[in-house]
């Protein structure tokens, strides 16, 4: 494929000697209506961690990282992000906040009528304000290396392939340096061969960037290419977490099923 040639191989993990925990979240609930979709969730996101949350459709992952960014406010429970009481933040705080956390959504979109260059400076002159063009620049460039597209900068997002989309959408949410990234369904609708540069991108882009990362996805190759840790949902709450293998040889039968069955 003509847009897998430039990825990086994955960099030696960043030694990370601290405990810091950047999400705390302990017995969080969340219901719409009668409907309870968080019952009791509790998670700890360790500094320069990537912890991979799976889990059958429509069990509430998508609301997690919604209630994380402030998006949605939870029914009850402890959210603290950097030490921070979510749930209690103002406006501008949450604006604040969310500039250190970083989404790449499903859907990702480009604006179609920018080149990506401009699709990449656009984040950096609206959220950070930066003027300075040499730095915006400087910025573009080393993101696009990052994501093995130094070449595209000038082309329209129309010229590009799914994946390559993908991995601009990942520069341009890069491209802020967040601490925080969040990933919802990052591989969803890409062929096996794009979906793995991707799990493989995401990975670089933590040792490169240090970044604490929550992905969500039904992949179980993305999960077992990204996870330091996995936690598996079902019925609102984390029933299971371990590493990818611990998990795959489960004694909750369970746990061990969905893994089997997703082969
Ligand atoms: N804003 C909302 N208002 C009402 N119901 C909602 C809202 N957001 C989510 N839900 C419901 O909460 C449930 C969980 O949704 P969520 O999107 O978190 O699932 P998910 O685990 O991410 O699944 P999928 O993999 O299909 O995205 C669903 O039944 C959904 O309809």
């Amino acid at each position: 494929m003509a847009d897998n040639k430039d990825i990086a191989t994955v960099d030696q993990p960043v030694k990370t000697d601290t405990n810091e925990v950047v999400i705390h979240i302990k017995g969080l609930k969340k219901s719409f209506g009668e409907k309870d979709v968080l019952r009791d969730i509790n998670l700890d996101l360790k500094r320069g961690e990537n912890v991979v949350v799976l889990g059958r459709s429509g069990q509430g992952k998508s609301v997690t990282i919604q209630c994380i960014a402030g998006l949605l406010t939870p029914d009850d429970g402890e959210l603290t992000v950097f030490g921070e009481d979510v749930t209690q933040m103002s406006e501008d705080e949450l604006k604040q906040l969310r500039i250190k956390i970083g989404f790449l959504f499903q859907s990702g979109a480009l604006y179609d009528s920018m080149t990506v260059r401009e699709n990449l400076e656009f984040p950096l002159t609206r959220v950070l304000k930066l003027k300075d063009q040499q730095e915006i620049d400087q910025r573009v460039e080393e993101v696009l290396e990052g994501v093995g597209l130094a070449d595209a900068a000038d082309k329209m997002p129309s010229d590009l392939s799914g994946g390559m989309r993908k991995r601009i959408g990942l520069a341009r949410t890069l491209i802020v340096k967040p601490e925080i990234m969040l990933y919802d369904e990052p591989t969803t609708g890409l062929d096996p061969i794009t979906s793995r540069e991707i799990s493989e991108l995401i990975l670089n882009m933590q040792r490169k960037y240090k970044t604490s990362s929550i992905i969500i996805t039904h992949d179980l190759e993305c999960a077992k290419i990204t996870a330091d840790r996995v936690v598996v949902m079902n019925d609102g709450e984390y029933i299971a977490e371990g590493t990818y293998e611990e998990l795959q040889s489960s004694d909750n039968e369970f746990v061990r099923s969905f893994f089997n069955e997703q082969k």
